[in-house]
């Protein structure tokens, strides 16, 4: 992919009483009462807000939370008070995005203040795709960016992303790299010079993107090794034939996530080689965490595939064992729960041995916080993204940065 030194950076942002919208990833776990159940990644902003702040810039900042439909698909008003605590100032928040109501907070902001506008996914259009020049006509980007001097892209975890927020302003307003975005670029930027034999560990429960990964690393030849687990890993299982029973299948039918299943038997028809599937997973049975191998699946009918076992771990260990390059995006199985962390904890452990390890995602990261795991090369604050990147392809957010704005 392109350098990131073709991308303006804050360095070249005259801030002082600049009105900036500035996109940060703050994307988090949530706790049953609706607020925030770990504030990661919004300490990872906090450089970037501090800067603009302490510079004089007027700073309105763009997120989403949750997917729509999903429990996590709440207010960002907890956010609001948390970032005030981290950067040590009132910090506003507006239940709005894009109406007179949020342009009139934007515009009332003084030089080194800063307002929290509501969840951008609060919209459909939000939560769409487009191209550049179409994000830039939604009512997001229209309404809000004529209050917007510049417009900065901090949210490197949400950069895979062709959203309005994240391609469209900076279509019509002078764009700039925020700090995090700026550092994942250039720790991110050189997958094809980390060492070999490179091994690719996919878990979590982002299935569609984690297929897209898999096809474009085994089609290009950058992984050796696929490893699979999580939700990823039993889509995977039942593509090979195995019968997961119907707690698991019902799961994967819920999420929208049945095509997929296609989609993983033609991976492994093509690249069966170096695609590894769990050889044991673990159910809840009578309150306990309980191991069958694929040979004594299906389990009983409200038994679901919470968790990789011990002869999936010794498995994987062993390739891990060997890999020049680890890179690891999405939990091993549910690890919220105490009696289902073991796999998580295991094979991260594992991952931290290879001489380069890179580790990314929302709930990956609170996964290594809970579990205490340290010794990754790189902890990105990206899942997805990371991934994308490491596929040695193009961001949309990031290639809008380096086309520059329209005239
Ligand atoms: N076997 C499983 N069944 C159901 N959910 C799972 C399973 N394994 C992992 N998960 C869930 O996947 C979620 C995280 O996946 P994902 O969002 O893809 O990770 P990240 O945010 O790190 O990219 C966690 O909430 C975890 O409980
Ligand atoms: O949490 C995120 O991605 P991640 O789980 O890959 O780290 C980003 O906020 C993107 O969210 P999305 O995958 O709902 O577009």
């Amino acid at each position: 992919m392109d350098s990131p030194a073709m991308i303006d950076t804050l360095d070249d942002l005259d801030v002082e009483g600049t009105t900036v919208g500035v996109r940060v990833d703050v994307n988090s776990p949530i706790d049953d009462d609706g607020t925030l159940a770990d504030d990661a990644r919004l300490r990872a902003h906090v450089d970037t807000l501090a800067e603009l702040i302490e510079r004089g810039g007027r700073v309105a900042v763009l997120a989403h939370q949750g997917r729509p439909g999903g429990d996590e698909f709440v207010s960002l008003e907890s956010h609001a008070d948390r970032l005030s605590e981290l950067l040590g100032q009132p910090v506003g928040y507006v239940d709005a995005t894009f109406s007179d109501a949020a342009r009139e907070a934007v515009r009332s902001l003084e030089n080194g203040e800063c307002v929290v506008l509501e969840n951008t996914r609060f919209y459909s259009e939000e939560y769409m795709e487009f191209e550049p020049e179409r994000a830039a006509q939604t009512h997001l980007v229209t309404g809000l960016a004529p209050v917007l001097d510049a417009y900065v892209n901090d949210a490197f975890a949400a950069a895979h992303r062709s959203q309005p927020s994240l391609v469209g302003f900076p279509t019509v307003v002078p764009g700039y790299a925020g700090r995090v975005l700026e550092s994942e670029l250039d720790v991110l930027g050189t997958i094809e010079e980390t060492p070999e034999p490179r091994v690719y560990v996919l878990g979590g429960a982002k299935v569609p993107d984690s297929i897209d990964v898999a096809w474009s690393i085994l089609e290009k030849g950058l992984a050796d090794h696929v490893l699979t687990a999580g939700v990823v890993g039993n889509v995977f299982l039942i593509a090979d034939g195995v019968d997961l029973g119907d707690a698991s299948s019902d799961f994967i039918y819920d999420q929208g996530y049945w095509d997929e299943i296609d989609r993983a038997a033609d991976l492994l028809d093509a690249y069966g080689d170096r695609i590894a599937l769990p050889r044991d997973v673990a159910v809840s049975r009578d309150g306990n965490r309980h191991v069958l191998g694929v040979n004594a699946l299906p389990p009983r009918g409200d038994e679901a595939a919470m968790d990789i076992g011990d002869l999936t771990l010794e498995y994987y260990q062993r390739i891990l064992d060997d890999a020049g390059t680890v890179i690891l995006n999405g939990p091993a199985g549910v690890f919220e729960q105490s009696e289902f962390e073991r796999g998580t904890r295991e094979l991260y452990s594992a991952a931290t041995d290879a001489p380069t390890s890179i580790v990314g995602g929302g709930d990956t990261a609170s996964a290594l916080r809970r579990l205490g795991i340290e010794g990754f090369s790189h902890v990105s604050t990206g899942g997805g993204a990371a991934l994308r990147m490491l596929t040695a392809e193009p961001l949309p957010a990031v290639t809008v940065l380096e086309n520059g704005h329209r005239n």
